[in-house]
């Protein structure tokens, strides 16, 4: 179990970057995720991780100890792929021992350990079984106890739970979780889906075009993006563009469409900005010192334990989000609507290009 950290890592494939020079310090005993979408980098930075592929610069430490280009079995890392890559020809049992049999393990020991690692992912009794005779989520389970068998310092997950249906999905999420906080190990994970990423994660880091856009925990990343890519990546949530209008300070009066909004907080310096509001924030029944938005209903979409109101503003479409049906009940479309929002939970942010 150690701490994994990247200094400044750079890697190019033909002369351009994939990643950009990124820092990461990834605490022991972590599960910590790497989130972004498809071509931002993540699998590159896992696989230097892992050893399977090499920084152009910069430096990998695992605790005090430099692994830049140590090959992967020095290092203690094992990257799980998203395919498995199970042997056919080879049973349960021996797909597990196959990392022990090369490390010329007594055989008793072996077994010992097969049996240890079958056990934590649930699989006793399923030693004799070919890949072939397992299902998607028991092949993922096997590919798990082989990682965990050579007893890595950290364990690597690549979007292991994408060839799974929706409902295995959310167990094996639930028992990847179980397994780490049992054994206590560090693992990084690897995935483009925010929700899964929001329910697995100590720490998630949020990658875009080979930067690491934010660190922090899913709640501090759901609830202050630092950014207006995080912000519209993590979910479904309102995202305006307005300007800056009035400066006292910290605090700003912005406006869009033919709304003033003052009283808002604000550090950046650009005028041309985007306000970042989360539908569940948005009250349809007034707020005290809340701001208030007047326009009509465009839509009311009923979800079962929530319903959406989605507002029209002039041209600029805005959606709540409300568990209670009193609130909804005969609004309909085109009827006139007042949207309240306390200013705290209005974040403004300069627009990105
Ligand atoms: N071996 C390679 N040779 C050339 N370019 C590569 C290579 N591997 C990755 N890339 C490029 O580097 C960028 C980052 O790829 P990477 O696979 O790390 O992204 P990702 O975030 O894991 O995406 P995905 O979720 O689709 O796997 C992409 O533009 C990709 O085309």
């Amino acid at each position: 179990m150690v701490d994994v950290r990247l200094e400044n890592v750079v890697k190019e494939f033909d002369g351009v970057q994939a990643v950009k020079g990124i820092n990461l310090h990834i605490k022991h005993g972590e599960l910590f995720t790497l989130l972004g979408p498809s071509g931002c980098g993540k699998t590159t930075t896992l696989r230097m991780i892992a050893g399977l592929d090499y920084p152009t610069s910069g430096k990998i430490y695992f605790g005090d100890q430099e692994v830049t280009y140590l090959p992967s079995y020095e290092r203690g890392a094992v990257l799980v792929f998203q395919n498995y890559a199970l042997w056919p020809h080879m049973t349960v049992f021996d797909n597990v021992a196959y990392g022990l049999k090369l490390k010329k393990v007594p055989k008793e020991e072996i077994k010992k350990k097969v049996e240890w690692a079958l056990e934590l992912v649930k699989l006793k009794g399923f030693e004799n079984r070919y890949p072939t005779q397992l299902s998607g989520g028991q092949q993922q389970r096997v590919a798990i106890a082989r990682a965990l068998v050579v007893e890595p310092k950290v364990l690597l997950l690549d979007e292991p739970l994408s060839n799974l249906d929706a409902k295995l999905r959310l167990e094996m999420r639930s028992e990847i979780r179980r397994i780490q906080r049992e054994l206590g190990i560090t693992v990084i994970y690897v995935t483009h889906d925010q929700e899964e990423a929001m329910a697995i994660s100590d720490r998630i880091a949020v990658m875009n075009v080979g930067t690491v856009e934010q660190v922090g925990t899913p709640r501090d990343i759901y609830e202050r993006p630092q950014s207006e890519f995080v912000a519209s990546f993590m979910g479904k949530t309102n995202v305006i563009p307005a300007k800056v209008v009035e400066r006292d300070g910290n605090k700003v009066t912005v406006e869009f469409e033919s709304f003033r909004l003052d009283g808002l907080y604000y550090d950046g310096d650009k005028d041309d900005v985007v306000l970042v509001i989360r539908p569940e924030r948005i009250k349809l029944h007034p707020v005290e010192n809340a701001v208030s938005i007047e326009g009509t209903v465009d839509l009311v979409e009923y979800y079962g334990f929530f319903t959406e109101v989605v507002g029209l503003f002039g041209d600029t479409r805005i959606i709540a989000r409300t568990i209670s049906d009193r609130e909804v009940q005969g609004l309909r479309p085109t009827q006139p609507v007042t949207f309240y929002i306390n200013r705290e939970d209005i974040i403004v942010l300069p627009k990105q290009l």
